[in-house]
């Protein structure tokens, strides 16, 4: 009879059963959509998630409607009826960013997510894998620490990361917290790093060195190779122009030209009358919002390789919410050159969406407004980087398959 390592590796070749994975917090998909990229053998049993519009888009894209009611009063009899081995979990962050009261546990938005790690430990079938995504800051919360506690106490071992698209070529800052766990007898492919936190994504790119560098390493250099390595902003825009073929008189985007590699993109974007082309000039920032809030814009060139994080206030506010696209290029980049001369623009939510690395063929339906598709976007998460966390977690050769655990 065969034995550990080599009952495994018959047993991964030989399974077709696909893991059953439970999204909760499901929003617009971004979860599931890094499932398709990481190439896994997927069953989404089921999602969750508590906005209709956000279901809206969901069911317009996977053709599956997301169950809309609270993840708090899901019960241990419920999880345990869909008999999934992994879960991913992007639990709203409000509880723990920066710019919050960081309530952590006593907000009232961390009670779901509270709740989901009380029933863990009730369940007779808790899940054998999961990922969790949140904001930086969720890893010193009271909430991490329950979480953790719960986890080990489960069985499940964890490996934590702190990794922005910036560190996968995409020229976007988003650091985001993850935590990926497994139950024993499945396991990471670098050991040396459970119960740890890292800043790099070494592992998933097939080290085990804890040198590569990362966005929150204080050296400049380093930095300057980190963004050097990203491709420019123009690859991610669905409009491209330049000062020659912007012609001022009639709006910045009246010569505007669709990028030649998005053509489905553009055809995305060009839906309903609020997308019109003709209605292009509600991406215009407007000359006095320049002038009011000009100091606090981070402005960004087609050629830069780096911008700011969008969040779900962009296009409602200008601080702090994401960056702004210069269409004419100065010949003195920055605040030197009359911000009102650069015709700047806000990036389309195709534009966000091309950031967060959602595939080509994302649609939103036509009846959800510009505002809620940046909120949306905003909430959302990065496919490039979930993606090889995801593979990471699913890819060990000695682990049994979804089939053996069942
Ligand atoms: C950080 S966002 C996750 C977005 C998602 N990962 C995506 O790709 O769009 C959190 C989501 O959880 C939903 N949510 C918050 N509290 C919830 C609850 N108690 N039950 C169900 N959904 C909830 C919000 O509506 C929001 O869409």
């Amino acid at each position: 009879m065969k034995k550990g390592k080599e009952m495994a590796e018959t047993i991964c070749q030989s399974t077709k059963d696909p893991w059953r994975v439970l999204e909760f917090y499901s929003g617009i998909g971004g979860m599931r959509y890094s499932l398709m990229k990481a190439g896994v053998n997927y069953h989404v049993i089921e999602a969750f998630e508590i906005n209709d519009k956000a279901n809206d888009v969901y069911q317009h894209n996977f053709g599956h409607r997301p169950y809309q009611g609270n993840i708090q009063s899901l019960t241990e009899v419920d999880l345990d009826s869909y008999q999934a081995n992994v879960w991913l979990l992007s639990p709203p962050c409000q509880p723990y960013t920066r710019q919050g009261l960081q309530k952590h546990s006593a907000d009232a938005r961390a009670f779901s997510f509270l709740n989901i790690l009380e029933l863990m430990p009730r369940m007779s079938k808790p899940p054998d894998m999961l990922l969790v995504e949140n904001v930086v800051g969720f890893e010193t919360s009271d909430t991490h620490a329950k979480m953790v506690e719960v986890l080990a106490n489960s069985g499940l071992v964890t490996q934590e990361f702190i990794l922005s698209p910036l560190q996968f070529g995409v020229p976007y800052s988003r650091p985001r917290y993850f935590c990926l766990a497994k139950r024993k007898p499945l396991s990471f492919q670098y050991q040396l790093f459970n119960n740890q936190l890292l800043l790099s994504p070494s592992p998933l790119f097939g080290n085990n060195e804890k040198t590569v560098i990362d966005e929150n390493s204080q050296s400049q250099e380093n930095w300057d190779k980190l963004i050097d390595s990203c491709q420019p902003i123009e690859n991610f825009l669905e409009f491209t122009s330049s000062s020659d073929q912007v012609n001022t008189e009639t709006g910045p985007f009246a010569n505007a030209e669709v990028s030649g590699n998005d053509q489905e993109t553009s055809e995305t974007f060009v839906e309903g009358d609020e997308f019109d082309f003709g209605a292009i000039d509600q991406f215009v920032v407007p000359l006095s919002l320049i002038e009011r809030w000009g100091s606090a814009m981070d402005i960004v060139y087609p050629d830069s390789k780096r911008c700011c994080c969008f969040t779900k206030s962009y296009y409602r506010y200008v601080k702090g919410t994401g960056s702004l696209l210069a269409t004419i290029q100065p010949k003195n980049k920055g605040k030197t050159s009359s911000l009102k001369e650069q015709c700047l623009r806000y990036f389309t939510p195709r534009e966000v969406a091309n950031l967060h690395s959602f595939p080509k063929d994302f649609q939103f339906p036509k009846h959800i407004s510009l505002r809620q598709r940046y909120a949306m976007l905003g909430n959302s998460l990065s496919v490039a980087v979930v993606a090889p966390l995801l593979q990471y977690m699913f890819a060990n050769r000695h682990d049994f398959s979804a089939q053996e655990l069942h």
